[in-house]
């Protein structure tokens, strides 16, 4: 079946630690952490910002998490105090914050990727089936 595939990268700064790890990353450190959102559909829809269906969603909609930590993104911003209950720092559940909370913002039906990279040589992939 046709459809379209979105895909944006962002980066944001922030701190954290890895509680209860044993070794340097359970200690307070930052990263730029590097951010790729996929978004697929065979639907376009109208966004927040334009009242016709042309879109699969806005780019500016899953860019979100680029945001300072203070208007409700992630940059600037130490996760550990900014992440919900239930989310640890590792780049596994920050992709799993960021894929959850951009499928609250997207048309249902839209299926998402969220790839997160901490260091240069290492990044979790996540994905619906
Ligand atoms: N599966 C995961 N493993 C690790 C995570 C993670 O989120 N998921 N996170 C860390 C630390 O946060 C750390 O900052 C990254 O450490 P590391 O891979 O050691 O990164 P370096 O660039 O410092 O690698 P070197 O090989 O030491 O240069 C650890 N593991
Ligand atoms: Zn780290």
């Amino acid at each position: 079946m046709p459809r379209w595939k979105l895909v944006t990268e962002f980066s944001f700064d922030s701190a954290h630690y890895i509680k209860d790890y044993d070794g340097p990353c359970g200690r307070m450190h930052g990263h730029t952490y590097k951010v790729k959102v996929e978004a697929t559909s065979g639907q376009l829809h109208s966004s927040q910002y334009v009242p016709h269906k042309v879109m699969v969603a806005d780019f500016r909609t899953l860019r979100w998490a680029k945001q300072d930590g203070t208007k409700g993104g992630l940059d600037h911003c130490v996760l550990n105090e900014v992440l919900p209950e239930g989310y640890e720092t590792t780049a596994e559940m920050i992709a799993k914050y960021i894929y959850d909370e951009t499928k609250k913002r997207v048309p249902e039906g839209v299926q998402l990727k969220v790839a997160v990279s901490e260091t240069p040589n290492s990044w979790v992939e996540y994905e619906d089936d």
